[in-house]
Formats: structure tokens, sequence, C-alpha cells
């Protein structure tokens, strides 16, 4: 049997914790293999909490194999202590006719409390996912609020933002999602982000070429992936869930187990590649190998996508100079 692992997860009452906790639980996203302890956080109000133990009493009944023990709690520094991996998720949600970036300053101080908490009581190799949003500019704050820890540590999810890209691009086509490879969705999740097939190959061929539409990719395709989450809000009345969890359980399924050399978009620091300044949080095309992801090198970036990366950038830049006097 293998040392468990430790999946600290925040928001557990919430409504992506209900989707995610129980596929971590049965082995989804570290392998049926792998037992877990959950640790999860939520609000201490009274509320928050009960829901809390209405969900580990769930937990309870499933009877997982791979469920090695369990902790709920208000308290960042008992979820997180000794973390090997953790989801943050916990943050308002938007609603409808809010942009995603309108939650930054309710949300942000959460990203400096847990940051600061995960510096003090995680381990040191702690992969942490933010899901809350706006991811990206959550994922710097708690990055900046880790002094400790290695900035590479932290990422944020454009994982859904890919998969929602894949679909897109599969329906268009007419191929297979999983015949897809090398896609990649570059920047900010927000409707800024550049959802980019140029590269992409289905079965060695271009995706490109097959559909050579680039009226469509302008109008249609970029800006349904860019506001696939309003829509959903739109719909539903509330923002995505399952498949948010979905995405967060790819994101960290594929950051430990590796990609076997396939592209996944991952926010991650940027490390200064394609120009995007240092810190940064961005999508980037990455594939993962033993733990650790890598930034694909070596895209050529034409004048269109330079122009779409640049926006990204620029909201990425505004946000990050909204919550400077936080960090
Ligand atoms: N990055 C993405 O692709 C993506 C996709 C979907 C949703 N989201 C975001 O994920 C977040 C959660 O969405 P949801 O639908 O689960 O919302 P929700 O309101 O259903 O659940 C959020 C939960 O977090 C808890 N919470 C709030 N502050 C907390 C804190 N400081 N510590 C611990 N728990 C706290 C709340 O009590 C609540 O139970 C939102 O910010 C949403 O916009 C991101
Ligand atoms: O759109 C939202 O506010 C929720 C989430 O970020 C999504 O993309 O579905």
């Amino acid at each position: 049997m293998k040392t468990p692992v430790r999946v600290a997860v925040t928001g557990a009452a919430g409504q992506i914790g209900y989707s995610l906790l129980f596929r971590i639980a049965s082995g989804e996203m570290l392998g049926k293999d792998q037992p877990v302890i959950l640790q999860m956080l939520e609000l201490p109000m009274d509320k928050a909490q009960a829901a809390l133990r209405g969900v580990m009493m769930e937990l309870e009944d499933c009877a997982f194999p791979l469920l090695a023990g369990m902790v709920g709690t208000s308290d960042p520094d008992v979820a997180f202590k000794d973390a090997d991996i953790a989801l943050l998720v916990g943050a308002m949600p938007r609603g409808p006719g809010m942009e995603r970036k309108d939650l930054l300053l309710k949300n942000a101080e959460i990203f400096t409390v847990q940051g600061r908490a995960l510096n003090k009581v995680a381990r040191r190799d702690v992969k942490v996912l933010v899901v809350g949003n706006p991811a990206n500019t959550n994922a710097y704050i708690a990055m900046k609020s880790a002094p400790d820890l290695d900035p590479r540590n932290f990422t944020a999810m454009l994982r859904l933002d890919h998969n929602r890209a894949l679909s897109q691009l599969a329906a268009k086509a007419n191929v297979a999602v999983a015949d897809i490879e090398k896609l990649v969705v570059w920047g900010n999740h927000s409707p800024t982000m550049y959802p980019d097939y140029r590269f992409a190959r289905v079965k060695g061929q271009s995706l490109k070429d097959m559909i050579n539409d680039a009226d469509w990719n302008a109008n249609t395709f970029i800006p349904v992936v860019g506001k696939r989450g309003a829509a959903i809000i739109e719909a539903r009345g509330l923002s995505s869930a399952a498949s948010a969890a979905n995405a967060a359980i790819d994101h960290v399924r594929d950051w430990v187990l590796g990609t076997d050399g396939k592209w996944v978009t991952m926010g991650v620091p940027s490390d200064g590649s394609y120009g995007i300044p240092k810190d940064v949080i961005y999508g980037f095309p990455v594939t993962c190998k033993d733990g650790r992801y890598e930034i694909v090198q070596g895209l050529e970036i034409d004048e269109f996508s330079r122009e779409r990366m640049n926006r990204t950038l620029a909201e990425l830049e505004e946000e990050r100079a909204g919550v400077a006097h936080l960090l």
C-alpha cells in the first residue's frame, strides 16, 4: 500500500467541492492505487461548517477504499498542514452580468491568508492549483504570500478553457476530442484568453488546415470559448461546477502523473517565455513529467497571436496592479 497523499481542498462544501471530493476519494485524480487524506477547509460560519459535516458524512457513506482519512476545519493552518496538494477552490463565484475580475477585491484576501498558511505549514513541494476566480491573479497573490515556497508550486486553472476549446474544435472538424493534440490557451482565465489551434494536429494532420476558416476562428471560436463561463451562468443561474471539478482533476492528475509528451494548458508563473514578464501567471502550453511541468518552447507567434497574447497580458497586469497594495 502506498503512503497516503494529503490533499487540501478549500470551499469544500461549495458546488465545485461537491463534484470534486468524491472523485478524488475514488482515485480519479491520483490513481486507483493511491490512498488519499482529504483536508477540507470551509468558512467558520455555522451554516458552512454544518454543510461540510454533511459532505464528510456522505464521503464516509461511500466507503471509498482509498480514503485513508479526513479532516474538516475552518483553520487554514490545519487544512494545509503537510499538504502535498492544495486545491484552492473556496471563493465567491460571479453571478449574471459580472466579469471574473469584479471578484478580485472580494476574493483577494482569501489568497493572502491561504498563501501565508501554505508557506507556514504545507510540504515544501506542495502542488497548488487555484480555481477560485479570478484564478490567475489569485494564484499570483498566493504565490507572493508564500515567499519560502518555490513559485513553480503555484498554478491557476486554465484546463477548463482548454477542455472547452477541445470540444468546440472536435465538433467543428468532426473529429474525436481524444485525437486532438497540441492545443494552447494563452493568458488569463477571462474573456481575453486566446485559445490557439495553429499547432494542433489530428492523427498527424494540421487541424488548422482541416478547419481552414479564419473568420470562424476570430468571430466564433475564440469568443465562444472565452465567454463559455458566462453562457453557463446565464443558462444555469450558477457558475460551472462539474466541468470545473473535472478540469481540476485533469490538471492535477497530469501534473502529478505526467502527460507522456502531450501538451496541456496550465496557468503558471512566467519564466519570461514568449515575452511574458516573469512571474505573471499566464496560460502556457506545458508538458509534465516526474511531477514537474515544462513550458513548450519555440512556437512561432504571428502578428494576430501576438496581439491577442498582449491583450490578455495587459488585463493580467491591470489585475496585478489592482492588488499590489495587498502584497
Ligand atoms: N478557474 C475556473 O475555471 C473556475 C471554474 C468554475 C468556478 N470557478 C470559481 O471557483 C470558485 C468556487 O465556485 P463554486 O461554484 O464552488 O462556489 P460556491 O459558492 O458554491 O462554493 C464556494 C465555497 O467556498 C467557501 N469559502 C468561501 N471563502 C472561503 C474561505 N476563505 N475559506 C474556505 N472556504 C471558503 C464558501 O463557504 C462556499 O462553500 C468561484 O470563485 C468560481 O468563480 C473557477
Ligand atoms: O465563469 C465563471 O465565472 C466560472 C468559471 O470561471 C467558468 O469559466 O465557468
